[in-house]
């Protein structure tokens, strides 16, 4: 027998000994300990999901966190602030989503459930699926998903679909055009594909996100706005709608902004979708930069019976109203941000204006699903009044991740 044979035959009867003695730690050993390790450091939390803002968002926010941290999570009383309370298919899908995503155990899980829990597993990257079948916006499953993706082992590519352009709930061009450049601070870097745009009522939309994952996420300081350098927007119509209503939309829109910003010039495109959009739908949004990297937005959609200009004007004046306020995000950001400052590691600091009911609701969910610890601070500065959003991370590292690579 030569020595190579011998050694490895001694280490393997050395190891069986040990084992034996339960004094080596084998893969199943280890596993077990893990989890048994992750559920004393991660009790089980219970959230009131009327508290509140008392909608999806907190099952958005809880769901993603459960994922990350381990703890298991239920939600009581979902949706209690809507008028109709519980699962809504585009909060279900979410929920089927991570859950997938986690191997989790979901319990609860239909529509109308107003008691939700969660027990995660370990995050697996992979191919993920998630359909509302409605047209529930595929940026709120993106809301829950993508931070979840960021954790897995390598880089996951999530398939959604449902509505693009959805009311009450970020467009799709919100999310790539102001969401992914202000989350690529954090080091949240994902690509999106829009293969079909999706509208109420049918749906039919859907984008695919490609997420690489991290080792973690970074600290953001985003306190100083700037000059607003540049507003740009694109106002749309699909289908059979007559270009006319895009073209009324953009034309308005600017009419709108003029009033108040006099020095910029503002560019609204009037777009035709055509063959990548499935129903009539028609909105607008619009996109302004600042000098230190702002950026914030104002959009609409098209109702039956509301004039174009009425739309377009919907617009301008949501943007407006956060150009106003001195802060360095609009009122929607603020609230998407939050789970990712509790994640990263060290301290973010957020110039906002009002700070929003979600803003306030998400910052609760985080404060009990990680260690994080927010506060927030009111600025006087006449006629600003803005608030800072401090956040001191948990700095979750991603445990399934070679960190030390
Ligand atoms: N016009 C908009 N632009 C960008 N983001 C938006 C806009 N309107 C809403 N949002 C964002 O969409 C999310 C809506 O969360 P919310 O919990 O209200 O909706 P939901 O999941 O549809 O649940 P519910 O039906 O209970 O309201 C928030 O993150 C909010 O900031």
């Amino acid at each position: 027998m030569s020595t190579k044979k011998r050694r490895q035959r001694l280490r393997t009867r050395k190891r069986r000994f040990r084992q034996r003695s339960g004094k080596v730690e084998t893969t199943k050993n280890k596993q077990a300990e893990l989890q048994v390790g992750a559920k004393m450091e991660s009790p089980a939390v219970e959230l009131d999901g009327s508290f509140m803002e008392g909608g999806g968002q907190i099952l958005r926010v809880a769901a993603a966190l459960s994922c990350i941290g381990g703890s298991s999570v239920t939600i009581t009383k979902v949706r209690a602030g809507r008028s109709t309370p519980g699962l809504r298919p585009q909060h279900l899908s979410g929920l089927q989503l991570v859950s997938d995503m986690c191997a989790g155990v979901l319990q609860g899980g239909a529509i109308g459930s107003t008691d939700v829990s969660l027990t995660p597993g370990k995050i697996r990257a992979g191919n993920y699926t998630a359909d509302t079948h409605t047209a529930g916006s595929v940026c709120l499953l993106l809301q829950v998903a993508l931070p979840c993706a960021l954790y897995g082992d390598a880089p996951s590519i999530l398939c959604l679909r449902g509505g693009t352009n959805a009311d009450m709930a970020p467009q799709i061009d919100y999310t790539l055009q102001v969401f992914k450049p202000i989350v690529e601070k954090f080091g949240v870097l994902f690509d999106c594909d829009i293969q079909m745009r999706g509208f109420y009522p049918k749906g039919g939309g859907e984008v695919t996100a490609t997420v690489p994952a991290v080792k973690e996420l970074r600290a953001v300081t985003l306190l100083e706005r700037g000059a607003i350098a540049k507003i740009h927007g694109r106002a749309y119509v699909a289908a059979v709608l007559p270009f006319k209503l895009a073209k009324d939309m953009a034309a308005a829109a600017v009419r709108a902004i003029r009033r108040e910003v006099k020095e910029l010039h503002v560019n609204i495109q009037a777009v035709q979708e055509k063959e990548a959009a499935c129903g009539n739908a028609s909105g607008i949004i619009i996109v302004a930069e600042s000098s230190t990297g702002c950026l914030f937005a104002g959009s609409a959609l098209g109702k039956k019976g509301a004039h174009a200009d009425r739309t377009g004007t919907e617009a301008a004046e949501m943007l407006l109203r956060n150009l106003r306020h001195g802060g360095c995000v609009d009122e929607f950001l603020q609230d998407q941000l939050i789970v990712f400052m509790a994640l990263a590691k060290g301290t973010s600091r957020i110039r906002t204006g009002a700070v929003t009911c979600h803003t306030q609701t998400a910052i609760h969910v985080a404060q009990r699903m990680t260690r994080a610890k927010f506060t927030i601070t009111k600025c006087v500065d006449t006629p600003n009044v803005t608030h800072i959003i401090q956040c001191l991370g948990s700095g979750v590292p991603n445990p399934n991740l070679d960190t030390s690579a």
